[in-house]
């Protein structure tokens, strides 16, 4: 190279640290900026031994060799910098040909420079490749959020996260449409009180008492089968959920809450349970009904029918068809065994009700509870002893006929609650909270003046009232013998029939001791009578046994009695029965059967004639 314009240009532009050397004179001829940086210091016409550490053999070998080959490279050529710290340098030297002087080019590769490059490059292509890398991790992350929101979205639960506070993070579409939401309303917000701050039953629903926080606080999973959350629109759903607590590094994060809302479930689940409710209802009812009918048939057997052609018999039969065809709430009064129940029976049977039951309430010496449960029934533990849901009869009697015999022995606080149930059209079971609307007609026996009750204070006359709207009268069997032959012989051929005795005639004497007898047990009596006289005679002739005298000598004879002297002689009467009986008033032998009466009928007589037992127990 020649030492002019273009070794200078060269040397301005080498990209290494180069000088010029001078060799003979060991001087810098020139240097680029470079060298000056590399040496830290200006170098022009200074000698290049002060920065050599080699020895000057060594670069006078280097030197020979690159003015040899023209070009020549050395790695251990020692440097050091003007402040004497060394440096390690690869050492380029082309020899520069000149007419007068030996130049020669020495070009500088800094060793630790190039290292420190080389290392930076290192990392730098380290982080790239770490770049790249988190780059591609973040993108299947991004891929991974997008496929859970899909799933999440697609699906058919509601599902949302809230965070540590309570503040929804994310709703999935099934949850924003089941309650009417848009995901942009709800997060970021505290969603308790927005969905789930009030109960069902309308009472608040403070957040601290709601179990989706619970699960935060317990570190567990709840599950909730029955909750409600609410609408935009306000309206609840029935859901039911699980809260799942999430966290991020051991520290709480909030919970994921999957719902379903279960509205239709519950509703139908309700349908089934109050269909199934209404069956057994209906089961129970039936079984009640059938268990009353069968006892009703038994009891009944003798009602097929009223035998008499008296002109009181004659109006009774008027009487029933009349009001038959109607709903009306009747009223029978008369003496015992006059016939009231087989009018009560008549009447139904003629009546449209006829399909349904006829029931009966004995309303003499029960007590009020005893009526309460009787009549209104009751549901399971309403009570101690109420172990399950029953029917009472009022229920049993809807549609039909309810027969209250005995009507003026009801107590007073009952009246007063019937009163008010015949007012109101409607009762209650005891312990239950419906209604249950009345429909039903009402026929009700007595022995006794009602009215009469009504006038001394015994008896409600507002349901007196509601009781009589049609009353009617059995007229006693002493006025209207006519009847007695008619019945006489119909009870015979029943009794016949029934215990399949030979076949028996009522004699003219037969028909003359009847007519002759007062019948204070009326057509009941005459029953009994018959009855027991038909077995003795067992084909035979027929002799009659009356438990009272027909002509007694201490009797009166034409003198009318008044009617305290015919309650004297009947109260009489039942001690003497009583007596002869020990007491007993039910069953064989006992006081009702002597008197061909109803024992409930013997005991209300023992009750309101205030007999002893001081009186008939003589012994
Ligand atoms: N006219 C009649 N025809 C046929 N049987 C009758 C007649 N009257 C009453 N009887 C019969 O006499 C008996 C007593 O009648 P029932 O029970 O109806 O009287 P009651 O007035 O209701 O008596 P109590 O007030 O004592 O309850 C029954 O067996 C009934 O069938």
């Amino acid at each position: 190279m020649n030492c002019d314009s273009d070794i200078l240009a060269a040397l301005a532009f080498s990209p290494l640290p180069t000088i010029l050397l001078d060799t003979q004179a060991d001087r810098i001829a020139d240097h680029n900026a470079e060298a000056a940086m590399l040496f830290n210091t200006r170098l022009r016409n200074k000698n290049l031994s002060p920065f050599l550490t080699s020895a000057a053999t060594e670069m006078a070998v280097f030197l020979d060799a690159v003015i040899h080959f023209g070009r020549y490279i050395d790695g251990t050529l020692g440097f050091a910098r003007d402040d004497g710290s060394p440096l390690r340098l690869q050492t380029y030297g082309t020899h520069i040909k000149s007419s007068d002087k030996i130049l020669v080019m020495l070009g500088f590769l800094d060793l630790d420079a190039q290292d420190r490059r080389n290392a930076q490059a290192e990392q730098e292509a380290h982080q790239r490749a770490g770049l790249m890398q988190w780059q591609n991790i973040y993108g299947f992350f991004r891929e991974v959020e997008m496929q859970n929101q899909l799933i999440l979205n697609a699906a058919g639960e509601g599902i949302y996260g809230i965070n540590a506070e309570g503040k929804a993070t994310f709703v999935n579409r099934a949850a924003q449409e089941m309650l009417g939401w848009d995901a942009a309303d709800l997060i970021g917000r505290e969603l308790h009180s927005i969905i789930h701050h009030h109960h069902l039953n309308g009472e608040l629903f403070p957040s601290h008492t709601c179990p989706i926080y619970k699960s935060f606080r317990r570190d567990e999973t709840v599950r909730v089968e029955d909750d409600a959350f609410w609408r935009k629109d306000g309206k609840p759903i029935l859901v039911e959920y699980v809260s799942t607590p999430i966290y991020d590094h051991g520290v709480l994060a909030g919970a994921v809450v999957i719902f379903r809302d279960v509205t239709e479930r519950k509703d139908n689940e309700k349908k089934l349970r109050d269909a199934l409710a209404e069956v057994e209802n209906l089961r129970v009812q039936l079984e009640q009904e059938n268990d009353y009918l069968l006892t009703e048939i038994r009891s009944v057997r003798s009602h097929t029918g009223i035998v008499g052609r008296s002109p009181s018999v004659r109006n009774l039969a008027a009487q029933i068809d009349l009001v038959a065809d109607t709903n009306t709430n009747v009223l029978v009064t008369g003496a015992t065994g006059t016939g009231k129940s087989l009018t009560v029976s008549a009447i139904h049977e003629a009546s449209a009700r006829r399909k349904r039951p006829l029931v009966k309430v004995n309303c003499s010496d029960v007590s009020l509870d005893q009526l309460e449960q009787e009549l209104f029934g009751y549901r399971k533990a309403a009570f101690r002893g109420a172990t399950r849901d029953t029917v009472g009869k009022l229920t049993l009697a809807q549609n039909g006929t309810l027969h209250l015999d005995e009507v003026s022995d009801l107590p007073k606080a009952f009246q007063a609650k019937l009163a008010n149930v015949l007012q109101e059209q409607k009762y209650r079971r005891l312990g239950d909270v419906t209604d249950i609307p009345v429909k039903m007609t009402i026929i009700s026996t007595t022995n006794r003046d009602l009215a009469a009750e009504v006038q001394a204070g015994r008896f409600r006359q507002d349901l007196f009232f509601e009781l009589s709207v049609f009353p009617m009268r059995c007229e006693r069997l002493q006025d209207r013998p006519e009847d007695i032959p008619y019945l006489a012989k119909h009870f015979l051929d029943a009794t016949s029939r029934r215990l399949r005795l030979p076949p028996t005639r009522l004699s003219k004497a037969n028909i003359e001791a009847l007519l002759a007898y007062p019948w204070p047990g009326n057509v009941r009596e005459l029953e009994n009578v018959i009855e027991r006289a038909a077995i003795l005679a067992q084909g035979g002739k027929l002799k009659f046994e009356f438990h009272t005298r027909a002509h007694d000598d201490t009797d009166t004879g034409d003198a009318v009695l008044s009617d305290a002297d015919l309650r004297a002689r009947e109260r009489d009467n039942l001690i003497r029965c009583l007596q002869r009986s020990n007491g007993k008033v039910s069953g064989s032998g006992g006081a009702a059967q002597l008197l061909g009466l109803a024992p409930t009928t013997v005991y209300s007589r023992i009750k309101s004639f205030a007999i002893t037992q001081a009186e008939w127990d003589t012994v």
